[in-house]
Order: C-alpha cells, then sequence, then structure tokens
C-alpha cells in the first residue's frame, strides 16, 4: 500500500471531523494527536487543514467543472481528498503536483472508496495541467456574505475583509512585565510591540507555548483586539464577567484589579470548567459559577459588568474559517435575540452609576448597534458612554502606546462604539460600547 504523509493524514481527519460538525478545527489542531507529529508535520498539516477551510468553496468551484456530472453527490472523503490535492495545487508553493495528487488518490483508497480514486487521479491531473490561477478572495466566501457586507460597509471593506480572512492572522500575546520578555527572548521567541497595548506582543519567531513562563501563566496567547476589550471594560471593586470562558478577558480584569470581588458565569459546563482551571493559578481569587447570562442571579450588585457576548464570529474568519461554512443568515437575528436579553440581564446586575461593557467579535449590525440600541430603548435608566474619553484615559494611564487613542478615535462610529475591522491594526474584529447605568 502507498504511503500517506502523517501531516496530510491529520490533515485529512481534521478536516472530516470539522465536515461532521464534531469539533472546531482550532480546538483539533490543538489536540494531543496533532502534538505527537514533528513540528514539520504540525505546521503542515495546520497549513492544509486551514487553508482547505479558507478556500473550500474556490476549491469545490475550480474542482466540480471537472467531474464528469459537476453537480454529482460525493462522498464526503473524497471531497476531501479532491480539496486538500485542489488546495496543494493551487494555492501551495513548495509541493510537488506528483506528491498533492498521489497522496490525495491514497487517502481516498484507504477510506474505503477505491472505484473513486481514478476518478480523484484524473480531475486533480487536469486541475494540474491548468497551472496556478489567483484566486479572487471573495470568491472564497458564500456570496451571501460578500453581498451583505458591501451592503453594509461599502465595497472596498468588504473585499479588504474578505482579503484578511485568507491570511494566517498574527500571534498575539500578552506579557506582564519586562523579565518575562526577557525570558522568552532567553527561550528562543521572538517578539515585537503590538499595535496598541503596552502589554502587547507580536510573535515573529518561536513557540511560545513551549515555554514555562507560558506554562506557569507569566505569559499567554493573545489577539490584542481581546486584551483591548478587557482594558476598555476597566476597573471597579465588584466585577461581573458574566460569558467568561475561556477566560482572556478575565485576566485582564484581574490584573488591572487586583482588589476588586471578581465573579466569572460561564453556561456551559465544561467551558466553565475548563475556566477554572485556567484561573486556578490565582488561587481562587475569582468566583466561577454557573450560570445563565440571560436570567443572571443578581441584582444591582456589580460597579462592572463584562458582557462579551456569543456571537456568530464573523470579525474572526482569519482564525476560525469554518465559520463562514456554518453560518446562514437566520444566525444573526437567532444570536441577537440572546444578546438582547445578556445585555438587559446585565444591566440588571449592575449598580447605578456603574457601566457595563458589550462586546462581540461579529462585524454584524445585528449584534452590534442594533442589540444595544433595541436594549436602551426599552430602558429609562441606561446611556452610551463616549468611548473617546475611555481611550484617551488609557493613553494617559499608559495602557495604551503612545498615539494609540487617536489611531482608535478614526474607528468610534458617530454614535460612540467601538469597531474595529479585522487585521487594521493586526487584530481580530471586534466591537465594543460602554453602557452607564443611571
Ligand atoms: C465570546 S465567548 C467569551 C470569551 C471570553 N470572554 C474570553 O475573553 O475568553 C462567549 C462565551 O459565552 C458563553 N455563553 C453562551 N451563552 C451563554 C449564556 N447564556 N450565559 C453565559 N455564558 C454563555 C459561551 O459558552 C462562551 O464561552
Amino acid at each position: 500500500m502507498a504511503q500517506v504523509s502523517p501531516a496530510r493524514k491529520a490533515a485529512f481527519f481534521i478536516l472530516l471531523a470539522v465536515d461532521r460538525g464534531e469539533r472546531h478545527s482550532d480546538d483539533l489542531l490543538r489536540a494531543q494527536s496533532l502534538s505527537k507529529l514533528s513540528a514539520v508535520d504540525r505546521n503542515l498539516a495546520t497549513a492544509l487543514v486551514l487553508g482547505v477551510l479558507r478556500w473550500q468553496i474556490a476549491l469545490d468551484a475550480a474542482v466540480r467543472p471537472l467531474l464528469k456530472k459537476p453537480n454529482a453527490r460525493l462522498d464526503v472523503e473524497v471531497l476531501i481528498a479532491l480539496r486538500l490535492g485542489a488546495f496543494q495545487l493551487l494555492q501551495m508553493d513548495r509541493i510537488p503536483a506528483r506528491a498533492a495528487i498521489d497522496e490525495s488518490v491514497e487517502l481516498v483508497k484507504q477510506a474505503g472508496h477505491r472505484f473513486a480514486s481514478g476518478m480523484v487521479n484524473a480531475v486533480l491531473r487536469k486541475l494540474a495541467a491548468g497551472g496556478k490561477k489567483t484566486a479572487d478572495a471573495t470568491s472564497a466566501y458564500p456570496q451571501w456574505m460578500v453581498e451583505r457586507w458591501t451592503q453594509t460597509f461599502g465595497e472596498d471593506t468588504a473585499c479588504e475583509v474578505c482579503r484578511l480572512g485568507q491570511a494566517q492572522p498574527v500571534i498575539g500575546v500578552r506579557v506582564a512585565d519586562a523579565p518575562v520578555e526577557q525570558e522568552l527572548a532567553t527561550a528562543g521567541v521572538e517578539l515585537v510591540p503590538g499595535s496598541l497595548l503596552s502589554r502587547a506582543r507580536i510573535v515573529l519567531a518561536g513557540d511560545i507555548t513551549t515555554t514555562s513562563a507560558f506554562r506557569e501563566g507569566r505569559t499567554r496567547v493573545q489577539d490584542e483586539g481581546s486584551q483591548l476589550i478587557g482594558e476598555i471594560a476597566g476597573t471597579g471593586t465588584a466585577i461581573l464577567d458574566c460569558c467568561a470562558a475561556p477566560g482572556g478577558k478575565t485576566l485582564v480584569l484581574a490584573e488591572r484589579n487586583p482588589e476588586a470581588r471578581i465573579v466569572a458565569c460561564e453556561v456551559s459546563e465544561p467551558r466553565l470548567h475548563a475556566l477554572r482551571e485556567r484561573l486556578s493559578p490565582l488561587g481562587g481569587r475569582i468566583e466561577c459559577r454557573l450560570a445563565d447570562a440571560t436570567h443572571l442571579p443578581f441584582e444591582a450588585e456589580f460597579d462592572l459588568v463584562l458582557a462579551d457576548v456569543p456571537c456568530t464570529g464573523t470579525g474572526t474568519l482569519g482564525r476560525n474559517p469554518e465559520i463562514r461554512h456554518r453560518l446562514v443568515e437566520g444566525d444573526f437575528a437567532r444570536q441577537a435575540e440572546r444578546q438582547k436579553e445578556i445585555l438587559a440581564s446585565a444591566l440588571r446586575a449592575v449598580l447605578p452609576a456603574g457601566r457595563v461593557a458589550y462586546s462581540t467579535c461579529s462585524l454584524e449590525p445585528e449584534e452590534n448597534e442594533q442589540v444595544i440600541a433595541a436594549v436602551l430603548g426599552a430602558t429609562a435608566s441606561a446611556r452610551l458612554t463616549p468611548m473617546q474619553a475611555r481611550l484617551e484615559e488609557m493613553e494617559r494611564e499608559g495602557i495604551l502606546i503612545s498615539g494609540a487613542a487617536a489611531k482608535l478615535n478614526q474607528c468610534v462610529t458617530p454614535a460612540g462604539y467601538l469597531r474595529l475591522r479585522p487585521g487594521q491594526f493586526g487584530t481580530d474584529g471586534f466591537f465594543v460600547a460602554l453602557i452607564e447605568k443611571m
């Protein structure tokens, strides 16, 4: 039996699991099974999985016309082997065509579809003969998604959002202090400053996850935009993080509020368990509770509530490429209903003169400004607070690097929300609003 390289085999099985909706690619790429591969194989498997998921729609459009029956229903294993081969042939530079084709053929045989192997071989050979063509990034997204972004943001921004979603995002890191940076440098991790925050860095080279600073929680991988939301939320004496797992923003709140009482709620038991584990180095300082944020068991108890609500995640497509394949247009309204309930419940949990920071990693108005408008429209006791003032305060306090408040102020909408487009400052796409309870 011909060999399939460990990287292609791992990528094939991960893509199958993602296609079946069993797990997210992100979880699978971090799973134990992949850690058994060599670094080179792990990198290739990761590039294949993310690349196929990013380009899936364009790959299918290139492959289908080469089938005898372009609309034929294909077994999922056959389809994924074709996508894997097509991705290597059309989008990767240093993969010999022969390896890409032969290993896809072999994957199909090993998956029990021997009868389809001739077809896979013929289709991929035809594709290889056509040579590489530069694909337009918009061809890698559902058409309705591109149309909705064009309508909301205009054509140039929609194209930019699509283009950025096709690239591997930078790895953002949070560093507590200079000694940690020195420690990471000694361990071979090369960092450069982030674009906005004094504690954010970007990894240029090296693997931070293998360092003792990472294992012992003195540094962590966290997108700079995610850190920024935690920083914007700010300070309080009694703080509720009502949708807390996996805890990235809870950790920022804990760093900035060493004396505060902090409660972190999460509705999913497994995610709560993982959150508890992650926060355990803080020695029980943060109370973790299983709670549904749409019906929080608190009444006017906190002076700061962070509602980093569940959302469609359309600001994170570079990191989570499969979102585009799962979303349907009705999802925005469904998410918005839950988001409105969470925001209303967060406002009940906050004390008069306290504030709620509402945030998403979605680009969609239904999940962002329309949620705020609906909830504030239904309550007389809350109002938006100016984002510019908070950003300037953060720069004065040294949380933002010099000049960052002015850059971010360009992203504050006339209504006073901060919206970061993905990649604008090397971050994921985020939306955040500050609301004061009167
Ligand atoms: C966007 S994530 C939060 C990310 C987190 N703040 C961080 O920075 O790491 C949203 C979280 O809310 C949780 N969630 C979803 N519905 C919820 C609800 N009704 N009540 C509480 N948590 C909920 C999800 O399980 C998920 O862990």
